[in-house]
C-alpha cells in the first residue's frame, strides 16, 4: 500500500498563510521585552477557548494603525474584516503596554484562529482519511470492476463469438431445417403416394393370385391342349407327307418332262407384222396355219397341231403361268430335284416368262419361286424343317461356264464335276453360291447376275441371246425331330435363242447352241426311249442338267412361240422339238430323302 501523505496537498496550499502569521509573529516579538515575549509565548500556548475567554473578558484595547509598523500583511482576512468592523482605539506609539496588549489579543485570536485550524486540520485529515479510505476502497471497488469489467469484456467478446458461432450453426440448422421440412414434405407426398401403391399392390396381388389360378387352369388346358396339338402335328405330318405322295403321285401320272407352250403377244411396234393363224384347239392343243399356204395350190394339210400338258395364250398372265409351274417348286421343296427350262427362238419371251418384267405383277417363274420357297418355309419350319437357301446364277456361252455372281473380268475356270461317286448330283467348281435369307436377299442377286450378263453382252453383241442362263437354287432341309434330311436342286434355266443357222451370219455361236439343243434333245429322246447310255456329257448345257433331268428328277419345258408369219419356220421346229420332249417319259422321280445319325 502507498504511503498516505500527513497533509492532503489543498491543505499544504494553506500552509503558507500559517507561516506567514508565524512571520508576522516573529516581527511582533523582535520590538518586545523579554517580559512581554515570556507572556506572548505563554498566552500562545494557552489553549484558544481559554483566549477566547479572557478575549471575551478583556476586550482588546482599540490599536492605532502607525506608519513605522507595518501591518500585518499576513493576517487572515477573517481578522481584517473583524478589524474593519471594530475600530480600535488608536494606541499611542510610546503604550507599548497597550500595544502589547493589542498584539497579545491579536496573538490570542490567531492562536484561536490556529487552534481552529488546528482542529479543522484534524478534521479535514480525518475526512481526508475517511475519503482516502473512500477513495481507496473506490479505487479498489473501481480495479474490482475495473476487473469485472475485463472479464465481462472478455466474456462478452467470447460469448458474442460464440454468439456469432451460434448464429451461424442457427442458419445452418435453419438451412437443414429447410431440407429436412422439403424431405419431410417429400416423404409425405411419397408416403402417400406408396399407401396408394400398397393399395395397388394389394389390388394386383388380388388380381395376380386370380391370374395364377387362371394360369393353372390355362397351363393344365395348354397341357391337354399340348398333348392334342401333339396328336395334331403327327395327324398334319401324316397328312402332309400323304398329300405330298398324291401330290407327287399325280405328277408321276402326268409324267416327269412336262411342256406347255407359251404364245407371246405382239407388241405395239409389232402391232403391223403379219402373223400366221393360230388356233388354241383346248386346254392342252393348238393348231397353227401359214398365211401364205392359205390359198396355196400345195397339196398336204396346211395345219399344224400340237398337243402339250398346257397352253398359255397371249392373254395369259404371269399369274397363270406359275399356277401351273408352283406344282414344280412344290416338289423342289417336297426334296426333288426340279428343273424348267424356257426353249425358243430368240424374241419369243423366254426370259420374260423365266424372269419377268418390272414390277411385281410382271414378276416370271424365278421371282416367284423364291417368293414361294420362302413363303413356305415357315410352314415347313412348323412341322420342324429348317431349311437353307442357297443360290449361283451361271452362262453357258460357247460351251464356256461363266460365273456371274463374279464381275471380274478374269473368269476362273468352271468345269462340271460330281460330287459323289454315284454321279447322283454335280456342282461347278469356282462358283459362287450365295447363301439367301429372304426373297428381297435372292432378288438383289438375280439383279446383279442380270447386269453382270447385260455388261457381257455389251461387250459381244446380242450374247444374251446366244447364251443358255442357269439360276440354281440349292434347298437344304433338316428335321432333328425326324432325324431326317434332303437337298434338292430347282434348276431354271433361260435357253438360248433356237433359231436355225440359216437365217443367223453368227455361225459359230449358232453352231455351239444347236450342237447344245440338239444333244438336248438326244439326251431326252434318249432318256425316251430307255437307253442304258444316256449322252449326258455330250454338251455343257445337258452335262449340267443331268441331275434334273436324268430319272430322279422332273422337268418342265416351256416352249416359247410368237406369232409372227416370219417366224412360222422357226415356231414349228420349236413346237416339233417341245412335242418329242413332250413325248419322253423319265422313270419315276425319287425323293431324295435320307436318315441320318444326329
Ligand atoms: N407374254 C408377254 N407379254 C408381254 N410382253 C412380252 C411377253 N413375252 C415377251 N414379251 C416381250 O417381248 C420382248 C422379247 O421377249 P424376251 O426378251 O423375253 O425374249 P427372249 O426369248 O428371251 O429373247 P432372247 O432369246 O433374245 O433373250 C420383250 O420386250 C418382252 O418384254
Amino acid at each position: 500500500m502507498s504511503r498516505i501523505p500527513k497533509y492532503p496537498p489543498a491543505l499544504k496550499e494553506n500552509r503558507p498563510a500559517l507561516s506567514n502569521t508565524r512571520n508576522a509573529t516573529r516581527t511582533l516579538v523582535t520590538g518586545l521585552s523579554e517580559a512581554d515575549k515570556k507572556t506572548l509565548i505563554l498566552n500562545h500556548t494557552r489553549p484558544a477557548r481559554n483566549a477566547t475567554v479572557a478575549a471575551a473578558s478583556v476586550p482588546a484595547p482599540r490599536m492605532k494603525r502607525s506608519a513605522t509598523v507595518p501591518a500585518p500583511s499576513a493576517v487572515p482576512n477573517k481578522v481584517a474584516k473583524i478589524e474593519k468592523k471594530v475600530v480600535a482605539p488608536r494606541i499611542p506609539p510610546y503604550d507599548f503596554k497597550a500595544r502589547f496588549n493589542d498584539l497579545s489579543e491579536k496573538h490570542k485570536v490567531i492562536k484561536n484562529e490556529l487552534c481552529e485550524l488546528k482542529d479543522k486540520l484534524v478534521e479535514v485529515s480525518d475526512e481526508y482519511e475517511k475519503v482516502k479510505e473512500a477513495v481507496d476502497s473506490s479505487i479498489a471497488e473501481r480495479d474490482m470492476w475495473k476487473e469485472k469489467v475485463t472479464n465481462t469484456m472478455k466474456e462478452l467478446r467470447q460469448k458474442s463469438m460464440e454468439y456469432e458461432s451460434l448464429k451461424i450453426d442457427l442458419e445452418f440448422k435453419n438451412k437443414e431445417n429447410e431440407e429436412l421440412q422439403s424431405k419431410a414434405k417429400l416423404l409425405e407426398t411419397m408416403t402417400s403416394s406408396l399407401t396408394l401403391k400398397t393399395l395397388e399392390l394389394d389390388r394386383l396381388k388380388m388380381e395376380h393370385d386370380k391370374l395364377q389360378m387362371e394360369y393353372k387352369g390355362a397351363l393344365e388346358l395348354i397341357t391337354t391342349s399340348k398333348t392334342d396339338s401333339d396328336a395334331m402335328q403327327n395327324i398334319l405330318n401324316t397328312m402332309y407327307t400323304d398329300q405330298r405322295i398324291l401330290r407327287n403321285t399325280v405328277q408321276d401320272l402326268k409324267g416327269n418332262i412336262r411342256v406347255y407352250c407359251r404364245v407371246r403377244p405382239p407388241l405395239d411396234f409389232e402391232a403391223s407384222k403379219p402373223l400366221y393363224n393360230l388356233n388354241v384347239l383346248d386346254a392342252c392343243s393348238i393348231e397353227v396355219e401359214k398365211i401364205e399356204l392359205l390359198n396355196s395350190a400345195r397339196k398336204g394339210k396346211p395345219q399344224h397341231t400340237f398337243t402339250f400338258d398346257g397352253i398359255f395364250t397371249p392373254h395369259s398372265t404371269q399369274e397363270d403361268v406359275f399356277s401351273e409351274v408352283s406344282q414344280m417348286v412344290q416338289s423342289a421343296l417336297d426334296g426333288y430335284n426340279v428343273c424348267i427350262f424356257a426353249y425358243g427362238q430368240t424374241g419369243s419371251g423366254k426370259t420374260y416368262t423365266m424372269e419377268g418384267g418390272s414390277g411385281e405383277d410382271n414378276y416370271g417363274i424365278i421371282p416367284r419361286a423364291i417368293n414361294m420357297i420362302f413363303t413356305c418355309i415357315g410352314d415347313l419350319k412348323r412341322m420342324g424343317w429348317d431349311l437353307t437357301i442357297k443360290a449361283s446364277f451361271l452362262e453357258i456361252y460357247n460351251e464356256v461356264i461363266y460365273d456371274l455372281l463374279n464381275s471380274c473380268k478374269d473368269q476362273l475356270n468352271h468345269e462340271i464335276k460330281m460330287v459323289n461317286s454315284k454321279g447322283t448330283d454335280l456342282y461347278v467348281s469356282n462358283l459362287k453360291e450365295e447363301e439367301v435369307k429372304s426373297s428381297h436377299d435372292f432378288i438383289r442377286l438375280l439383279l446383279f447376275a442380270q447386269r453382270n450378263r447385260q455388261t457381257a453382252a455389251t461387250i459381244n453383241n446380242e450374247r444374251s441371246s446366244r447364251s443358255h442362263s442357269v439360276a440354281q437354287i440349292k434347298i437344304t432341309a433338316i428335321n432333328e425331330k425326324r432325324k431326317e434330311k434332303f437337298t434338292s436342286n430347282l434348276n431354271l434355266v433361260d435357253l438360248a435363242g433356237s433359231e436355225s443357222g440359216k437365217t443367223t451370219q453368227r455361225m459359230d455361236e449358232t453352231k455351239h447352241i444347236n450342237r447344245s439343243l440338239s444333244e438336248l434333245s438326244k439326251v431326252i429322246l434318249s432318256l425316251q426311249n430307255n437307253q442304258s447310255h444316256i449322252p449326258y456329257r455330250n454338251s455343257k448345257l445337258t452335262h449340267l442338267l443331268m441331275p434334273s433331268l436324268g430319272g430322279n428328277s422332273k422337268t418342265l419345258m416351256l416352249v416359247n412361240i410368237n406369232q409372227f408369219d416370219e417366224c412360222f419356220g422357226e415356231t414349228l421346229n420349236s413346237l416339233r422339238f417341245a412335242t418329242k420332249v413332250n413325248s419322253c417319259r423319265t422313270v419315276k422321280a425319287k425323293k431324295n430323302l435320307t436318315q441320318y445319325d444326329m
